[in-house]
């Protein structure tokens, strides 16, 4: 079978990731990515052999900079069966008239709002739903986090209502222009944050209520979540279910921070680092007065990508079965090892 045609457009944080993990699979192919300015990551990209495509404005700057330009954006768009849009937050949407000239299918990410188009998605709570969409948002990656954890507990026990903080990383370690760099920032002041609104786009009937607070750090979000449960468990039912999901990571070994969790992926010998799971700090699992409390950190630069594969297979209908493409995608990467 003719593996499906991927172009990603906008090659940051998320998209060189996004990019790589495609590449990775053997059901689908990048066919080309696309960047603005001729920077160290776009000679990186051309080193790994992706296509190039540029704004027309941009071909002068590439050709200077002896960097080989395979065509437009909009060339690269007629040639994909799927877009993934990995432009900033608000700058994706801008993009939605674009894909629907072309006929294109695209995800757009979590910096968009959820109006960006009617599926918001996470592989393991509706992967259905997105079964041969054309559009899907995949959601940020506080969110995926969130609702990597909430789907099976409530398949399993039922939540009645889930109290979330997250100390959100100000920004990634490559970006030298996000603060702050001595302040906590309530983000945003007004609650809840978006993160609990966004949980309801996959999971409407979840009670969940959200508060962030942006932080002076790059390595990872955390969050202290609080979940009150319809029947009775223990910690270690929960440590065992969590155990058994593909993408938490349960996190021992005398781990008590983010930065040493970004220690133990470069121990790893991941890709950049990434840990493309949930880490659940394990003992940090606890039962009081009924109620289930835990913190989990979140590598904002990876979780959501493989979000994306699956997004991709679910949308052109390669796998009906969400936790077969997750297996798969997880295999491609290496994720769960
Ligand atoms: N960085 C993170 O922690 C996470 C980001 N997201 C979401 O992913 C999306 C992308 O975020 P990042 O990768 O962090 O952004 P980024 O700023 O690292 O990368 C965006 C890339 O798009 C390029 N770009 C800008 N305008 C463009 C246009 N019109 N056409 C083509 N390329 C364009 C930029 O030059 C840059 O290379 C956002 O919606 C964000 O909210 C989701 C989860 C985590
Ligand atoms: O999706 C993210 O965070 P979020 O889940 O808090 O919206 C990413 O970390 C991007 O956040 P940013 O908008 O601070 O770059």
């Amino acid at each position: 079978m003719a593996k499906v045609k991927v172009a990603v457009n906008g090659y940051g944080t998320i998209g060189k990731r996004v990019a790589d993990a495609v590449a990775l699979q053997d059901d689908m192919e990048v066919i080309g990515i696309s960047k603005t300015k001729p920077n160290f990551e776009a000679q990186v990209a051309a080193l790994k052999g992706y296509d190039i495509y540029v704004p027309e404005t941009s071909k002068e700057a590439f050709a200077k900079a002896g960097l080989k330009v395979a065509g437009t954006i909009e060339e690269m768009i007629e040639k994909a069966d799927i877009v993934v849009d990995c432009t900033p937050g608000k700058i994706g949407v801008t993009n939605k008239a674009l894909y629907e000239k072309a006929g294109v299918k695209a995800i757009w990410q979590g910096g968009e709002s959820k109006d960006v188009c009617p599926i918001s998605f996470n592989a393991e709570a509706n992967y259905d739903q997105a079964y041969g969409a054309d559009f899907v948002r995949v959601v940020s990656c506080n969110t995926t986090g969130l609702c990597r954890a909430i789907f099976p507990l409530d398949q399993k026990y039922g939540v009645e209502k889930v109290r979330v903080t997250i100390v959100r990383r100000a920004g990634d370690p490559g970006d030298i222009k996000t603060g702050p760099i001595d302040a906590l920032v309530l983000d945003p002041v007004k609650l809840p944050s978006h993160h609990g609104p966004d949980v309801k786009t996959i999971m409407p009937h979840i009670n969940i209520t959200s508060a962030a607070i942006k932080a002076p750090t790059t390595f990872m979000h955390l969050h202290v979540l609080n979940i009150k449960l319809k029947k009775d468990c223990t910690a270690d039912d929960v440590k065992k279910l969590f155990q058994s999901r593909p993408r938490i990571k349960l996190i021992d070994g005398g781990i008590s921070s983010t930065a040493e969790i970004i220690e133990f992926g470069r121990d790893l010998g991941r890709s950049r680092n990434d840990m493309w799971e949930s880490c659940v700090f394990k003992d940090s699992v606890s039962i009081d007065d009924g109620e289930l409390y835990f913190f989990q950190a979140i590598h904002q630069e990876s979780d959501v990508v493989p979000e994306n594969v699956d997004a991709i297979r679910s949308m052109m209908k390669l796998e009906m079965d969400n936790l077969k493409s997750i297996e798969k995608t997880n295999k491609a990467m290496g994720i769960g090892l």
